[in-house]
C-alpha cells in the first residue's frame, strides 16, 4: 500500500504538489493522470524518496522509503529518465542493482526472461531502442520480487505487441496482490490496464474513485427534434440541457426512458434518443480543462 498524507513540493515559486492526501490500494491498477506539469513525476519521486518533501509524508507499506533496508525488495520503479551507464550490459546492469540489494544473482536471469531480453542481455546498454530500454527498466524494478511498483509512462517507445504485453504484465502483477501506480498520457491503455483513478491537476487532488465511475459521471442523453422549446421543458423538469453544434441537446441528469416519456407526454417528435457515455478521454478533459497548464486558448 502507498500512503501520501498531505504531501506537498515546493520548487521556488512552484508549487508541484499541494497537499496531496490518497492511498493506493493492494491488488489494483491504480492509473495516475494529470495534465502535462500536473506533478505526477515529482509526486512519484517523493514516494520514491528522489525528492525531500517540502511538508507532509509519503509511505510505502507504512515506511518512508528512506527507512527501507533494502528498498528493491519493497517497490520497484520505472521512471522517465532511466539511469544505466551505455556500456554496461543488461546483464551486469541487473546483476549490480541485485548486489546492492542484497539479492540472489539469478534473479538476473529470470527478470531477463520475464521482459524478454535474453537474447540480448550482453549487449551493451547503450545500443538498446527505446522500446528495449523500457523492457530492462520494467526489469529492474521486478527484481526484488517487490509487493509495490511505481511505473511512469511504461508504454512510452512501445510497439503494439509490446504494449499488450506490458498491460497483460501489469494486470497479472496486480492479480497477485501487488500495488501498483501507474501514470500514462494514453487514456485509451488507461481505460484497458487501470481498475481506480486518481486525477490531479496543479499539484492538487481532482477526483479518484473506481475508473467507471469516471465515465458514468459524463453519461448524457443525445436528443434531437425540431421542437426548439423542448430544452427549456427538459430544464424545467429537473435536467441539464446543453445544445451542440448541430443543434442536438445534450442531456444530463434525466435518463434516456424520462426524456422519451416527456416528449411523448408533451406530443414532441424526437429524432434521435440516444444514451452516451464519454470515453475515459472526454471524461479527463472534462476534469481537467480548468487545470491545464498550456491549453489552446478557447
Ligand atoms: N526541479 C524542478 N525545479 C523547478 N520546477 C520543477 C522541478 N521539477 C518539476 N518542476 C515543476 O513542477 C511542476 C510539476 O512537474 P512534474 O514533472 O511533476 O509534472 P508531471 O505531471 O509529471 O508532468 P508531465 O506529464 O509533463 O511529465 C511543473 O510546473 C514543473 O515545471
Amino acid at each position: 500500500m502507498i500512503q501520501l498524507n498531505g504531501l506537498t513540493k515546493r520548487h521556488g515559486d512552484v508549487l508541484a504538489v499541494d497537499d496531496l492526501t490518497f492511498t493506493v490500494r493492494p491488488g489494483l491498477v491504480t492509473g495516475f493522470l494529470g495534465p502535462n506539469g500536473a506533478g505526477k513525476t515529482t509526486t512519484m519521486r517523493m514516494i520514491l524518496g528522489l525528492d525531500l518533501p517540502t511538508s507532509g509524508t509519503a509511505t510505502i507499506n507504512g515506511r518512508s522509503h528512506r527507512e527501507l533496508l533494502h528498498p528493491l525488495r519493497t517497490v520497484g520503479s520505472l521512471l522517465e529518465a532511466q539511469a544505466v551507464h551505455p556500456r554496461r550490459s543488461a546483464r551486469k546492469h541487473l546483476l549490480y542493482l541485485a548486489q546492492s540489494n542484497d539479492l540472489p544473482a539469478g534473479r538476473v536471469s529470470e527478470v531477463l526472461n520475464l521482459v524478454g531480453l535474453s537474447d540480448v542481455a550482453d549487449k551493451k546498454a547503450g545500443g538498446f531502442s527505446l522500446g528495449m530500454s523500457q523492457r530492462l527498466g520494467i526489469a529492474a524494478a521486478l527484481l526484488g520480487d517487490p509487493p509495490v511498483l511505481l511505473l511512469d509512462e511504461p508504454v512510452n517507445g512501445l510497439d503494439p505487441e509490446g504494449v499488450l504485453w506490458i498491460r497483460t504484465l501489469i494486470r497479472g502483477l496486480a492479480a497477485e496482490g501487488r500495488t501498483v501506480l501507474l501514470s500514462s498520457h494514453l487514456m485509451n491503455e488507461m481505460a484497458l490496464t487501470a481498475d481506480r483513478l486518481v486525477v490531479i491537476g496543479k499539484g492538487r487532488l481532482i477526483a479518484e474513485g473506481e475508473i467507471g465511475e469516471f465515465t458514468e459521471a459524463g453519461a448524457a442523453v443525445i436528443v434531437r427534434t425540431p421542437e426548439t422549446s423542448f430544452a427549456r421543458r427538459l430544464e424545467l423538469s429537473g435536467a441539464l440541457v446543453e445544445v451542440g453544434i448541430d443543434g442536438e441537446l445534450l442531456v444530463t441528469g434525466m435518463s434516456a426512458p424520462d426524456v422519451g416519456r416527456l416528449a411523448a407526454a408533451e406530443g414532441v417528435p424526437l429524432w434521435e434518443l440516444t444514451p452516451h457515455r464519454p470515453s475515459l478521454e472526454e471524461a479527463f478533459m472534462r476534469l481537467t480543462r480548468d487545470s491545464v497548464e498550456f491549453g489552446a486558448a478557447r
